[in-house]
């Protein structure tokens, strides 16, 4: 396992609670001492105690040896500059799994398209793992689904197989644009979240800000050829939903204090931990207009993190962008004045199914 962050740490454990043989590899030689000796990981997971079967080491090769499994858990900006060092220690079968949900700023890229370039290993060897999984509560034992998806199904069971455990279920995907776009544009909309329950907004506004994130969610996954189901399954909805109302979110944290009045500058000097929806605003924007998706949500967000809009000001224009009444869903009949973010989702869906279920287009 690369990272012993929150996340890298608790999916560490779930792998030996499920009876595999983990090696951590943390950058800080302090920390991997700490959860080596102590097992504990105090700074990311207090009050946690680790399998006594828990290795760590700061040593990349060491961490890495033999796997038939690197599990990669660091943050999403930071994951090219480690590939130079890993590429010479990955073996002809070793499978590569991003745990990770943002995509790469400048690229456009996800974090498995990014390994897929550094490491040159092919596709059938890469997984993503993703779906509601909030690092503190699985490591709390509390049960929870996560999805594992690869262009190679078997590859998806094998790694399936090794991160399941009592409290931790792993189900199955091959539709890998999806299940990984949905992690990173979660985060997006759960930072919309934040921002009017910092603002004081109440439940309607937030269940509009989820429903409407969703067809916003799913229209820009299809655009990139993901299948739409995905987008309600744990990926996308699941996902949305954890990160969404749980405080333990770092994106949902760190648009509460927008919401709140601080400035972009204050909320990341404030956040101890990566709040990955940040960095991935802008990079999902510049792919949204290159396919034509509308987003009118992660374009209010986007301009909030600016400081060119007033975080009060984002709910009206979240719920309506037309004073025109529009289809929640195109009307029968009716030429369908839907705003583009729910019309276009639909469309495509439409238009997938008229070509044989096929993405509509590639990435
Ligand atoms: N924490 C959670 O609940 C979940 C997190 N994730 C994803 O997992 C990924 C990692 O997040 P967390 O573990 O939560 O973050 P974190 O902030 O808790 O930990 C990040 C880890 O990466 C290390 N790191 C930072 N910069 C690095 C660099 N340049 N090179 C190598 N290592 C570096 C840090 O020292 C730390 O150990 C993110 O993409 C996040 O979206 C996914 C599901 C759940
Ligand atoms: O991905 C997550 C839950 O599934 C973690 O969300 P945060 O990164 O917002 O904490």
């Amino acid at each position: 396992m690369l990272g012993a962050g929150s996340w890298g740490t608790t999916f560490s454990k779930i792998l030996a609670d499920g009876g595999a043989d983990v090696t951590l590899w943390a950058r800080r030689p302090e920390l991997a001492r700490e959860i080596s000796l102590a097992k504990r990981n105090s700074d990311y997971l207090p009050g946690i105690n680790l399998p006594p079967s828990i290795r760590a080491t700061s040593s990349l090769e060491e961490a890495v040896g033999e796997s038939a499994f690197v599990f990669v858990s660091i943050p999403s900006q930071s994951l090219r500059s480690n590939l130079a060092a890993l590429a010479p220690l990955i073996g002809p079968e070793t499978v590569v799994i991003s745990l990770m949900k943002g995509v790469e700023k400048g690229t456009g890229l996800r974090m498995s398209e990014v390994l897929e370039q550094g490491l040159g290993i092919d596709r059938d060897r890469l997984a993503v793992a993703s779906g509601p999984n909030l690092a503190l509560e699985i490591a709390k034992e509390q049960p929870t689904a996560a999805v594992i998806s690869s262009a190679s199904l078997a590859t998806a069971e094998a790694v399936a197989k090794v991160a399941t455990n009592r409290y931790f279920r792993s189900f199955v995907n091959t539709d890998v644009i999806g299940t990984e776009f949905g992690g990173v544009l979660k985060n997006l909309i759960a930072v919309a979240i934040g921002i009017v329950d910092g603002v004081g907004y109440g439940e309607n506004t937030k269940a509009s800000i989820l429903t409407r994130g969703l067809a916003e969610m799913t229209d820009f996954a299809v655009a990139y050829g993901a299948v739409p189901e995905t987008m309600s399954g744990l990926a996308g909805l699941g996902d949305l939903i954890a990160t969404s109302s749980s405080p333990l979110s770092r994106n949902n944290t760190a648009g509460r204090l927008l919401g709140q009045g601080y400035s972009f500058t204050d909320v990341v000097a404030r956040m101890q931990q990566t709040a990955e929806g940040l960095a991935s605003v802008a990079p999902i924007l510049t792919l949204a207009a290159a396919r034509g998706v509308d987003m009118p949500i992660v374009q209010q967000v986007s301009q909030v993190l600016a400081g060119t809009l007033n975080p009060r000001d984002i709910a009206p224009h979240l719920t309506t962008d037309s004073l025109e009444p529009q289809g929640e869903r195109p009307i029968d009949g009716r030429k369908n004045r839907g705003g583009p973010s729910l019309r276009r989702p639909f469309q495509r869906t439409l238009d997938q199914l008229r070509n044989g279920g096929r993405g509509a287009g590639g990435h």
